[in-house]
């Protein structure tokens, strides 16, 4: 329990430990404040990744202030919901918030400051930019996707990077189906001509949607999703996947891509952007293709070869597009931004009939948003204020069961560390003079991640094992929280 004297001692402390906290959290001086959002409650019990009761206690959870909160600065990009704010807010934390992505040397300036940062699908975070952070302890991909933070360099950094895997999937899979229908119908052509006074009465190769074969390229949590909406509107469904999975309703997975391509009247890619995706629709795969058929990419702007769909279009080989995702997208929205100089074929692919081009909004909207918002901003509290990385998705997962109220002179040890041998012998040997309350690690590649609650730590003990382990070889990030 904080009483004024642990509050005195923390700030003696906190000037001790400041200088060499190699993350640059300071220790708290506010161990008494409250938190709302992600506070383990005395009554919430959860799993761990590996299944294993993690809080089983009746006693109320001791909030872990380790750091001043008004001192954990975020930056946030990309017009992050303001539910993401709130949380942040609510924290105490200084949150600075930008409508649009940065330039890169904007960007390093700002990074150079923070604790935490989040970012959307736009905002690169390449090694030359986070080898500038070296006060970032976790990032926040407000996104499913990953690819614009390089996630190995980030774990060798000790930064954990949590994303939300499927707070938008069924929007994009509505956008989806909106696209099939409105391709099959020519709607898009059909309103622009009547934005422009013309009245253009067809019904010739317009079609129906029921009974045509929807093909869905990686049955993951969006193809999956968009698998049951097409089926329940009289598509047949079948998906191309490199894993083995039990398809939805009648949904059949087929065997290759070749196949798909062959018997799919709509082609819709739903892969993550990888080197394997990379341009995995191109020339001989439209030639795969049915005539006449249909392709919708709302995954990653590299998985097609826009120059092949081009050529496939103006022959007639396929009767349409939607594309949602581009090599290039513009930082910020206005006018004239899509063009050849972002994408040098921006002006033939605006020129062709029956292509949907919207502007990566598969995900866009209030109720997705919101909902990652919520998810992304309180894995990074959890994170911050208690250790928490389950759910990084570049990270060992690694939870332990709150410490409770009544346990005085705890501290909470969070050892992020290079994954060889010897390290928990050496570890373990600092705590020896301690009673080791609880302690769970795990790895990742050259990553490992170690937990620990301690009691019997006095103030004096805190700054010498905080020193030792910092001192150990196989440190990449220490943190204490108390
Ligand atoms: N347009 C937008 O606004 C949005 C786009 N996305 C994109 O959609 C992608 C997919 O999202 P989720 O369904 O949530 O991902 P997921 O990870 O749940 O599913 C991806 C599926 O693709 C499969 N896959 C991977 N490589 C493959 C390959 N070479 N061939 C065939 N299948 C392969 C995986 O096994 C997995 O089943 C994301 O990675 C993201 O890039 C996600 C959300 C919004
Ligand atoms: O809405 C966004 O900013 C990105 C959506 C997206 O592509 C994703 O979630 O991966």
């Amino acid at each position: 329990m904080a009483s004024p004297q642990n509050i005195v001692n923390a700030a003696a402390l906190q000037k001790d430990i400041v200088d060499s906290f190699s993350t640059s959290v300071t220790i708290s001086s506010s161990p008494q404040q409250q938190f709302s959002y992600m506070s383990s409650s005395p009554t919430n019990s959860f799993m761990s990744p590996t299944g294993r009761r993690l809080s089983t206690s009746c006693a109320p959870a001791k909030a872990l202030k380790p750091f001043s909160t008004g001192d954990v600065k975020i930056l946030l990009l990309e017009n992050v919901n303001e539910t993401a704010i709130e949380i942040l807010k609510g924290q105490g934390y200084q949150v600075e918030f930008h409508k649009t992505s940065l330039p890169e040397d904007e960007l390093i300036e700002k990074i150079r400051d923070v604790h935490a940062i989040g970012i959307r699908s736009k905002t690169k975070l390449t090694p030359k930019i986070l080898a500038e952070a070296k006060n970032l302890v976790t990032i926040g991909c407000f996104c499913i996707g990953t690819n614009q933070v390089d996630l190995e360099y980030a774990a060798e950094k000790g930064i954990a990077v949590f994303n939300s895997p499927f707070s938008n999937s069924r929007s994009v899979a509505e956008l989806v189906i909106a696209e099939i229908i409105c391709l099959s119908r020519q709607i898009g052509d059909r309103s622009i001509e009547l934005h422009t006074g013309t009245w253009n009465k067809v019904s010739a190769r317009c079609w129906e949607i029921r009974g045509k074969t929807l093909g869905i390229i990686g049955y993951g949590h969006i193809g999956s999703q968009l698998s049951v909406l097409a089926e329940s509107m009289g598509m047949q469904v079948i998906y191309y996947d490199v894993l083995m999975i039990m398809g939805l309703g009648t949904a059949k997975q087929v065997s290759t891509l070749n196949e798909l391509l062959n018997k799919s009247d709509f082609v819709t890619l739903h892969v993550p952007e990888i080197a394997e995706t990379k341009n995995m629709i191109s020339t001989e795969q439209f030639n795969q293709m049915k005539n006449g058929s249909y392709l919708i990419n709302a995954s990653r702007g590299t998985v097609i070869d826009i120059p092949a769909l081009i050529h496939a279009r103006k022959t007639n080989k396929i009767a349409g597009a939607a594309i949602d995702v581009y090599p290039n997208e513009p930082a910020k929205n206005g006018a004239d931004l899509f063009s050849n100089e972002l994408n040098t074929w921006a002006t033939e692919l605006t020129s062709l009939s029956n292509i949907i081009l919207t502007p990566h909004i598969g995900g866009s909207t209030e109720e997705a948003q919101s909902a990652i918002g919520v998810e992304v901003s309180t894995s990074l509290v959890k994170y911050i204020n208690e250790g928490s990385s389950v759910g990084a998705v570049n990270f060992p997962e690694v939870s332990l069961r709150s410490l409770t109220l009544d346990q005085d002179n705890h501290v909470r040890v969070l050892y992020i560390h290079k994954n060889v041998p010897g390290v928990l012998r050496t570890v373990n040997e600092i705590f020896a003079q301690h009673n080791i309350d609880k302690q769970f690690s795990d790895s990742r590649g050259e990553i490992a991640y170690l937990m620990a609650d301690i009691s019997d730590v006095d103030q004096a003990d805190r700054k010498s094992l905080y020193q030792q382990l910092l001192q150990t070889p196989f440190n990449i990030s220490t943190r204490l929280l108390y």
